[in-house]
């Protein structure tokens, strides 16, 4: 990684270039770029409290505990680091307490992407650098223009702001920065190390102590969050999840002096878990482990073995041979080292299996997606902070699909055996299969190029997808195919059919074949309706349960 140089421009806020600060044996200053820059600083680091825009209703003494030493008169220049806690009353308004107009005069932005950072949330998310620093974009341009004319006058005892001096200090905390470097750290970064408090927006959403609440109860919440936050932000143990353990409600203390992380822990511990003291469940690996005896069902090699069993009758069993198997791609070469005869393709194994549900069974599975209504279809979006994912909707899916996943759907006397027979046919169990997932694609609408493989089951106690079997359940009139572009295959809609395919490899069943990327064609005529069955290297009906997939 680059070492921290203090002659170095890039160095500057917003300068392009990453430098964690890594020179552990000096304290370093951070060059400002130009000398207004460093006189704004100056100025910032006098701020008096007298900008607070909330009412101070209880202050709660926070000695800080990481260095004393960097915070002394001398050390920093600025005398003290801790600050008032600040709680908000009911119906106190930012606005409403400031009590004069912003002068446009006043407002400072230090640096040319304090808008785009303001764009992307940074004066919530990073308000201890960015309420200083970038005060026009951030709206905060009262607060500045006090804070200068404070500076001027400042007396003992004055507050002083609880601020970040580097864009990046909150992310080098994140990083443990605080314990590797403390010289740089406890000094420039005294926010993001918490070396000093200046209210609850240091743990997300600034929290809010009702009118009909008892104040010193929830202050006494709050001060106990504090002290736990403290520990997350320095212990390596919550290294995975500090950056995310935010209140994202302003009545999280409240509900949590209310009993309510026990009484409603779903919702509390996920979105209050700094109220809660349950920063360590946001990690998605310590809350959703891999319990024992939940193995990953394939070996090297089991995978050729069943598909060689489907397609070339490997085990003389015969088992197959009323789908009527075809491979419309697959490995040259057997197992046993023999060539595979009358290979269309050579490539992952994509096979074609005929007569896989009944004309009513097909008819049965269309009639309760009916039934049950299609809503738009979704791809795998980004991770919330439980380390889940969002259904992200995009042009990519234009298709509509509903879950079989009520036992009216799932134990419906003709789709309890599809169920079943996929389980059988894949020699995987019913738990290794999501919920069939029943879609509907009206005429233009598609799945564009993608793979069904997702790399964050991998640490997941639901594993990987290792196989898809799509099942057709009507003739479309025209379009709809399924495409596989690397092996060059299209298969062609037709009722009762199914094609199946692995999403991993042979030698290597927990990671993705890529060859096996495919779409849905746009639909041209008529209406296509289909159903897919992901089959899971591990059981993914427990992990459903939990909320572990
Ligand atoms: O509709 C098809 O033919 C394939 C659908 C598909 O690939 C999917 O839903 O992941
Ligand atoms: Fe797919």
């Amino acid at each position: 990684m680059a070492k921290r140089d203090d002659d170095d421009d890039d160095n500057e806020i917003g300068g392009g270039t990453v430098f964690p600060p890594l020179c552990r044996d000096v304290a370093t200053e951070h060059p400002m770029r130009e000398a207004t820059k460093l006189l704004l600083s100056l100025l910032f680091a006098f701020l008096s409290s007298s900008f607070l825009h909330v009412h101070i209703s209880g202050t709660v003494a926070h000695a800080a505990t990481v260095d004393e030493e960097t915070c002394t008169p001398g050390g920093d220049g600025d005398g003290t680091c801790a600050s008032p806690l600040l709680v908000v009353e009911e119906g106190v308004d930012v606005d409403d307490v400031d009590d004069e107009e912003d002068d446009d005069s006043n407002c400072i932005d230090d640096d040319e992407s304090c808008a785009i950072y303001a764009s992307q949330g940074a004066c919530l998310d990073n308000p201890g650098y960015m309420t200083y620093h970038c005060s026009r974009s951030c709206g905060t341009c009262d607060a500045a223009r006090k804070a200068i004319e404070a500076a001027e006058f400042v007396e003992e005892g004055d507050e002083i702001p609880c601020m970040d001096d580097h864009y990046q200090c909150l992310e080098w905390a994140g990083m443990g920065e605080c314990d590797a470097n403390p010289g740089y750290m406890l000094r420039k970064c005294k926010r993001a190390c918490l070396v000093c408090y200046e209210g609850t927006n240091q743990f997300g959403v600034e929290q809010r102590i009702p009118r009909e609440s008892h104040i010193e109860n929830i202050v006494s919440y709050i001060d106990r969050s504090i002290e736990y936050m403290k520990r997350v932000w320095r212990e390596k143990e919550f290294s995975r999840v500090r950056h995310k353990c935010r209140n994202q409600h302003e009545d999280c203390t409240y509900w949590a002096s209310l009993g309510e992380c026990d009484a409603n822990p779903k919702y509390m511990q996920l979105n209050c878990a700094p109220a809660c003291q349950t920063c360590d469940l946001l990690d998605i690996k310590h809350r959703c482990p891999i319990e024992p005896g939940n193995e990953v069902i394939w070996k090297p090699g089991d995978l050729n073995g069943l598909f060689e069993n489907i397609v070339d009758n490997a085990d003389g069993s015969g088992e197959y041979l009323h789908y009527n198997p075809k491979a419309l791609s697959r490995p040259q070469i057997r197992r046993d080292g023999t060539h595979a005869p009358n290979t269309e393709k050579d490539g992952p194994w994509i096979v074609l299996l005929d007569n896989f549900v009944s004309e009513e069974e097909a008819d049965r599975l269309v009639a309760i997606g009916k039934q049950q209504g299609y809503e738009r279809s979704a791809d795998v979006g980004k991770e919330k902070p439980d380390g889940s994912h969002e259904a992200l909707v995009s042009d990519s899916r234009t298709s509509h699909n509903t879950w079989c996943q009520e036992p009216s759907c799932y134990d419906d006397p003709l789709v309890k055996p599809v169920i079943d027979r996929i389980a059988n046919v894949t020699k995987t169990e019913v738990r290794n299969s999501e919920y069939l997932q029943l879609l509907q694609y009206e005429p233009g609408q598609y799945y564009k190029q993608h793979h069904d493989y997702i790399g964050h089951h991998l640490d997941m106690p639901c594993g990987v997808r290792i196989l898809t079997l799509f099942i057709y359940l009507n003739d479309v009139e025209e379009g709809g195919g399924t495409s596989f572009p690397i092996p060059g295959v299209v298969v062609t809609p037709k009722k009762g059919s199914a094609v199946l395919w692995p999403s991993v490899r042979d030698d290597e069943p927990e990671q993705k074949d890529w060859r096996t990327d495919h779409e849905a064609l746009p639909v041209i005529k008529g209406l296509k309706y289909g159903a897919n069955a992901w089959i899971h290297s591990r059981d993914f009906k427990a992990a459903f349960k939990r909320n572990c997939h």
